[in-house]
């Protein structure tokens, strides 16, 4: 069943400092099992949107208006207890340069134990082929060799891998992704989006997707918000957005993604929330 009003984003502005907000009036709602896309230019406040929602804006920076709620909760009066309490696991977040965040003088195979088993009550064998069985679905070949390693052992695609197959494993409720991908290898990247769209279905994960590519928006998202300078100038579901954009940003983003044209792309393959 879906349930209505899982995340509400309502009215936010943030600000850097004493400067001009970079999200303004900010409206959004995301539904259990959705996956929300977020589109536009650099700098219009797409990361910063995301680490609001994950309580995480830098020192100096405030939620200057508005109110985001989860599960009938508002985040933004969070304290850092009730923050520690679903950061990492009710809500994860995969960065853009996410294999920086592993620990470096842990083992692969040590750190990915101890985050499973500090959210699970399983034994470390268990954790263990939990973690080895989502670094398969990653595309790692020979897994138990990267369990086994340092994460200076291993590229910086494979650190980025590692550090999704850990978020996913947390089978978070909520996943907020900030280009997860764009670092990978093409067959790579498909992969990486096939499996936030297996977790969706397997754990009825809701999904927001920040990424500069309308291809990947149109292939997983079921709606789609368009942001340019702080504001979404865009917002509505997904072949709403793409066969009839409102605003002329959109219909110029449409405009250089040339298999879009309006067709059902990947709807076939797409996985039904
Ligand atoms: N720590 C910070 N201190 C001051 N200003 C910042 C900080 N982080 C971001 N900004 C500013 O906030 C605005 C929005 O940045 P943000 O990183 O959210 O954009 P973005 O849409 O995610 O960009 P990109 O696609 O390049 O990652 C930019 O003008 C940026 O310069």
């Amino acid at each position: 069943m879906i349930e209505k009003n899982f995340l509400n984003v309502n009215n936010v502005s943030i600000k850097y400092g004493r400067q001009e907000p970079v999200v303004k009036n900010v409206n959004m709602s995301i539904g259990h099992k959705e996956i929300v896309g977020i589109v536009g230019e650099s700098g219009s406040g797409k990361s910063t949107l995301l680490r609001a929602i994950l309580g995480i804006l830098p020192a100096g920076s405030s939620i200057c208006s508005g109110n985001i709620i989860f599960k009938e909760r508002n985040l933004v009066q969070f304290s850092k207890k009730e923050w520690r309490e679903i950061r990492g696991n009710r809500i994860a977040m995969i960065f853009q340069d996410a294999g920086r965040s592993l620990t470096p003088i842990l083992k692969i195979g040590d750190q990915f134990i101890e985050t499973i088993r500090s959210h699970f009550d399983i034994s470390k064998a268990v954790a263990y082929d939990k973690a080895v069985d989502m670094l398969g679905k990653m595309q790692l070949p020979d897994a138990s060799r990267i369990m086994n390693s340092y994460p200076f052992e291993l590229s910086g695609g494979m650190k980025q891998r590692v550090a999704i197959a850990m978020a996913m494993t947390m089978e978070p409720e909520l996943l907020l992704a900030d280009e997860p991908t764009s670092a990978l290898d093409v067959t790579v990247q498909a992969q990486v989006v096939r499996q936030m769209l297996e977790l969706r279905s397997n754990f009825n994960t809701s999904i927001i997707i920040v990424t500069h590519n309308m291809g990947v928006a149109a292939y997983m998202c079921d709606k789609i918000a368009v942001m340019r300078q702080g504001e979404l100038v865009e917002w509505g579901n997904r072949d709403q957005v793409i066969n009839k954009p409102k605003s002329q940003y959109t219909k110029d983003l449409l405009s250089v993604v040339p298999e879009l044209g309006g067709s059902d792309i990947g709807e076939r393959e797409r996985t039904s929330a």
